[in-house]
């Protein structure tokens, strides 16, 4: 029998880039202009060729606190809104009433801005990026790795289905990333709420900071993922983006999802990698079992991890998706 091999289909809603960080690796961050809050009319748009495509996941990805930002309050409240975090509500309860499932990566939250977001997201997640302190991250409080770890903690003491993930040769060491993996597994180990792992690696963009760093290699990667494989706990996913990496040549090292495919819209945050069209992945997954999953992973679809709003929904996808 072959290994199973996950993906999700979904639609990937950038709602702002504005950002109270600054990553030295990040290209997706953009300054308050016209324009810097994504448009109700576009979002259901998108949502609805979503739906028409088949989609089961609402990805909302967007900058940290916009609200730190000077002048973002105006291009908010003109849209509706007093936060960018309500206006992912709405957003989110549009995508459930069209039969899609929202998971959320804002950056760092509150336990109340998790806890009010839990009521309307299916699952959410935050990259820890790394454990190490690093130029990069110097102008991003948001990333020190104490705040993540412990966003992280207060997700797993609200019950929601998480998904987090290294983001590789953005100035770490190979003890750093093993000690990223330990902590992750850490928090599984208390909370139970770790259900997927990116190992993602960083891609050089034109115009910041790390231009002209090189991407993580070929032998990071695989040496990443043999790491990840004998560190984490079974039940946790090892996902690997099929667009930025040669997934193929990864999957035999423990491989298990490849992660959120979108048949609608591009990678916002990788625009210069295309998602493979969903017959060139079955490509990517030659020789394996691959098959869709929702951004709610199967041991999760109960009342103990899912809201009342939501839990319909979430069972009659999961009856469809993994019988
Ligand atoms: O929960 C997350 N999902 C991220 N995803 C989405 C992920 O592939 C899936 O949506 C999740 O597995 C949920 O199904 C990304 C997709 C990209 O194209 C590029 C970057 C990311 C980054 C994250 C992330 O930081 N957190
Ligand atoms: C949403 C996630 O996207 C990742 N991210 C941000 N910038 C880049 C880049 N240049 N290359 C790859 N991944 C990136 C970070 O890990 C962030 O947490
Ligand atoms: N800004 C958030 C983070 O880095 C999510 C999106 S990154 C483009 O965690
Ligand atoms: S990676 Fe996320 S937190 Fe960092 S600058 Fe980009 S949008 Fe902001």
């Amino acid at each position: 029998m072959p290994r199973t091999i996950t993906f999700s289909r979904n639609v990937f809603l950038p709602l702002t880039n504005v950002c109270a960080n600054a990553c030295g690796y990040c290209s997706f961050k953009a300054p308050v202009a016209d324009g810097c809050v994504m448009p109700a009319s576009e979002v259901l748009a998108t949502l609805r060729r979503g739906a028409a495509f088949g989609c089961t996941e609402a990805l909302f990805t967007f900058g940290e606190r916009p609200e730190n930002e000077p002048g973002f309050r105006r291009y908010i409240e003109a849209a509706g809104y007093p936060d960018i975090l309500s206006y992912c509500e709405a957003m989110s309860r549009a995508a459930i009433d069209l039969g899609m499932l929202p998971h959320t990566n804002a950056g760092i939250l509150t336990y109340e801005e998790l806890e009010r977001l839990r009521h309307v997201n299916a699952s959410m997640g935050l990259m820890l990026e790394t454990t190490a302190e690093i130029p990069a991250h110097r102008h991003s409080p948001g990333k020190d790795p104490g705040v993540r770890l412990e966003m992280m903690a207060d997700a797993g003491k609200l019950k929601i289905p998480f998904t987090t993930g290294l983001l590789l040769g953005i100035g770490e060491t190979a003890a750093d990333r093993e000690e990223s993996l330990a902590a992750i597994r850490d928090l599984h180990k208390r909370y139970g709420h770790i259900q997927e792992v990116i190992i993602q690696n960083f891609c050089p963009k034109e115009g910041t900071e790390m231009a002209g760093v090189p991407g993580a290699s070929q032998e990071v990667i695989r040496e990443t993922l043999r790491l990840a494989a004998g560190i984490l706990p079974k039940d946790v996913s090892i996902q690997i983006p099929p667009n930025l990496a040669d997934a193929g040549g990864l999957l035999s090292l423990g491989v298990t999802d490849l992660g959120g495919v979108s048949p609608v819209t591009i990678d916002y945050i990788n625009p210069e990698h295309p998602w493979p069209a969903l017959d060139v992945l079955a490509e990517i997954a030659a020789g394996y079992d691959l098959r869709e999953r929702l951004c709610i992973y199967p041991q999760y679809c109960n009342p103990e991890w899912v809201s009342p709003e939501l839990l319909p929904l979430a069972e009659r996808l999961a009856k469809r998706t993994y019988g």
